[in-house]
């Protein structure tokens, strides 16, 4: 590798480890001295086994703190559920049934990103205040709907008490919710007076009040991204400044070294014209001979002076030059081991673990680079977005594990089915999306109907038994200058159309 690209690589993955390294902090005082650990390491310009000492230090750390994330976000997700149940219970005719499907839906794909729980608890709060309009317009028909129970505050006194209850779960549930929420230690206050609002309400009118507070809390996390950024800002700043001195110090260093080279010539320059002058004055070969020998021998003393301050100075110039070979060769060394590392962790960043297909952010990718060469080649470009119907049964009659075979087993069949150029990504929990390139609508309705009928066909075993599986799929064509993500906004809400209309099918945009 040419040494100027390498030391620029070296450069680039050093601002990349403390980048992401900066945007990682927050989450566990531990791990945010790691962190720091590694920054220094690196920035300082650490060999790759110090740098890998401190890295290994943390690695457990980076585990537990998916680990713990990852928690967090179910037990988000879990409170989402059961408030959704328990808007439902008993009738759940009175809640939009639309909307309740768009919230499901928001909250599979979102329940793991902090920073879409806010929009979440919004789309949420929205669906409660549509049913409950729903259920007053019901009102007159005489229906006793379960959310006229629940939030009617002038129902009769037989449901009241019954109201309490559930409204009282809703706020409980919500203040579990802020329970997940790791704020810094001075908002503890607030959030306790918060839980205990959430824990004594027993009035609905309050309910949107208390949701906004709870919305405030989760943008204070979210906020931590802005934190980081000027940190990161400060940082990056520090950097620079240390830079700056060291360019001042080098420049001081040349300048005092051009002084003494001045000063020399000066000292030089004098005593030549010190001996010319006595030359001048002298009046007899005798004296003229003394002076001569004198001023040569102070002249040839300077000169020797100088020669072994030039010398030191060329020992310590070819010292450092050679401390600074030694150092590139080093860094090209660790450069070829910490790419290898860091193109193995991209890989898995952008790789599913249960069902190895490349993940949503490989999805991101790879959709707006196609989009972008369908728009220049005006060649037609078609997205499928496809679920797994009724999959929540499969887990619940056969188990999670069972349910896990299922999300590694359908994959396999669609790309069976697949065209050499066409790709398949895991969306998110049981959501896939295809891309297919140089097709057509038409083309793509018949390819994702061939891919219908290949997981409908497929008998998947569960503990014994024959179990049938089958897929919804929407299909929308790019329309010109269209961006991904109104494409996929497209092909979603087909999707959604197809389950409506009885699952197991493919809705195609007319
Ligand atoms: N086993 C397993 N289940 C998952 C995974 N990711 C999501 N799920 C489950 O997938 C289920 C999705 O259920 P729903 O969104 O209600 O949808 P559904 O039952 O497929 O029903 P329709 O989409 O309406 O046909 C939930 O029970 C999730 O817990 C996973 O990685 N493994």
């Amino acid at each position: 590798m040419a040494e100027s690209s390498s030391v620029k690589l070296i450069e680039i993955l050093r601002k990349i480890i403390s980048r992401t390294s900066i945007i990682a902090e927050g989450s566990d005082p531990k791990l945010d001295s790691a962190l720091r650990e590694i920054r220094q390491a690196t920035t300082k310009g650490e060999n790759a086994e110090e740098i890998l000492k401190v890295f290994n230090k943390a690695e457990p750390l980076f585990l537990n703190s998916e680990e713990v994330q990852l928690k967090r976000a179910k037990a988000v997700r879990k409170v989402f559920h059961e408030l959704v149940s328990l808007l439902e219970q008993n009738d759940s005719a009175s809640i939009p049934k639309q909307e309740k499907r768009q919230f499901e839906s928001s909250l599979r794909k979102h329940w793991q990103t902090p920073a879409q729980w806010p929009t979440l608890l919004i789309a949420f709060l929205s669906l409660t205040k549509n049913s409950l309009t729903a259920t007053e317009a019901a009102q007159d028909t005489n229906k006793d709907s379960v959310i006229k129970r629940i939030f009617n505050r002038r129902e009769e006194d037989r449901n009241a008490q019954n109201n309490q209850q559930i409204l009282a779960e809703i706020s409980n549930k919500l203040s579990g919710l802020m329970s997940n929420l790791q704020l810094p230690s001075h908002h503890d206050d607030g959030l306790a007076k918060l839980k205990a609002a959430l824990r004594n309400n027993d009035n609905l009118e309050q309910l949107p009040d208390l949701l906004d507070d709870v919305i405030h809390y989760i943008m204070i996390i979210i906020g931590k991204t802005e934190e980081n950024l000027t940190n990161y800002l400060n940082q990056l700043n520090k950097q620079l400044s240390s830079i700056n001195s060291s360019i001042t110090d080098s420049y001081q260093s040349q300048k005092t070294l051009s002084q003494s080279r001045e000063g020399f010539n000066t000292t030089l320059q004098e005593q030549v014209s010190d001996t010319n002058n006595a030359v001048q004055g002298a009046n007899n070969l005798d004296s003229l001979k003394t002076l001569i020998g004198e001023r040569l021998t102070t002249i040839s003393q300077t000169m020797e002076e100088h020669k072994t301050q030039m010398e030191e100075q060329e020992k310590q110039a070819n010292s450092s030059i050679a401390s600074l070979k030694n150092k590139v060769t080093r860094m090209e060394k660790d450069t070829t081991s910490l790419r290898s590392m860091l193109q193995e962790k991209l890989a898995q960043a952008i790789t599913d673990s249960l069902t190895e297909l490349p993940n949503r952010m490989a999805y991101q990718d790879a959709v707006s680079t196609l989009c972008k060469k369908s728009h220049q080649s005006k060649q037609p470009l078609c997205l499928a977005v496809c679920d797994i119907d009724h999959f929540k049964r499969v887990n619940d009659t056969w188990g999670h594990l069972a349910g896990d075979k299922v999300l590694r087993l359908v994959p396999k069949q669609i790309q069976s089915t697949l065209a050499k150029e066409d790709s398949i990504f895991r969306y998110g929990g049981e959501e896939f999306v295809i891309i297919f390139p140089n097709t057509n609508a038409a083309q793509a309705a018949q390819r994702a109907e061939d891919i219908r009928r290949a997981v409908e066909k497929t008998p998947f075993n569960m503990q014994g038994k024959p179990v049938s599986i089958s897929i919804s799929i929407g299909v929308a064509e790019l329309s010109p200058a269209e961006d991904p993500e109104s494409l996929f906004f497209r092909a979603d809400k087909l999707l959604y159309s197809a389950k409506e209309s009885g699952r197991n099918r493919v809705m195609l945009d007319k």
